[in-house]
């Protein structure tokens, strides 16, 4: 691993106790099932999705970065792990009663952004901004479960265990390829992209946060 991963491996190493903070985590954590928080989640994340994956296999493929792993996330959609939240939604309440906010959430919006203006600062910068969504999803998967934070018996343990063991290639492909590039830019170029990534992971706290904050589309 070179500096430029260890580095991203800080940030979010640094950013871990706020996820740990986060209400939506908190509830998992619990085995709380939320029903409109999950349901907002899904309906969010498939926004994001589909912004995400053909900017995602843009940059992988300007890295020739190709993998069964992604060409599978490109036609699924994480299916597997939002059906996994839509059934426990739907086993603590009549899905009918539940008022899914059709708007664009603020993260949702502001990370799009961020991944958009990331992209006009080149492939590196914005190849940065994009790991921080299979990374993050990855370490916090994994330091959940290994912390025992995330228990099996959990209702939410198969969702994140799903995370902790998918995109292992595509990740380490994608790490491999930021070490080697990072080598070839300029010193600003990865700030830059180290910044990028920061910022990506804020708003992955600010994605789980606003799933919790919005109730008839207000804030709580
Ligand atoms: C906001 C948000 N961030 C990360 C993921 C997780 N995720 C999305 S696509 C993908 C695979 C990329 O190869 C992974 C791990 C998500 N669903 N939603």
């Amino acid at each position: 691993m070179g500096t430029y991963v260890k580095q991203i491996e800080g940030v979010m190493k640094e950013a871990l106790p706020s996820f740990y903070e986060n209400d939506f985590i908190k509830a998992c954590e619990r085995g709380e099932i939320l029903a409109e928080p999950l349901l907002n989640y899904i309906y969010q994340d498939n926004i994001y999705l589909d912004h995400f994956l053909p900017m995602f296999t843009k940059v992988l493929k300007s890295y020739k970065i190709e993998t069964e792993t992604l060409l599978q996330f490109q036609g699924d959609q994480d299916t597997e792990p939002h059906q996994m939240m839509d059934i426990l939604a739907k086993e603590v309440t009549d899905i009918n009663q539940v008022q899914v906010v059709k708007d664009w959430l603020p993260a949702t919006t502001g990370y799009l952004n961020h991944l958009d203006e990331s992209d006009k600062k080149g492939n590196f910068v914005s190849l940065s901004a994009l790991a921080g969504c299979p990374y993050v999803y990855g370490y916090l998967a994994e330091r959940l479960i290994e912390d025992g934070k995330m228990k099996p018996g959990n209702p939410f343990f198969e969702w994140f265990d799903f995370y902790k063991g998918t995109d292992g290639q595509v990740t380490r492909d994608l790490l491999a390829a930021l070490d080697k590039e990072a080598e070839k830019v300029s010193e600003d170029v990865r700030q830059q992209g180290l910044t990028a990534f920061y910022q990506s992971v804020q708003f992955e706290n600010d994605f789980f946060a606003q799933a919790m904050e919005v109730q008839d589309g207000k804030k709580r």
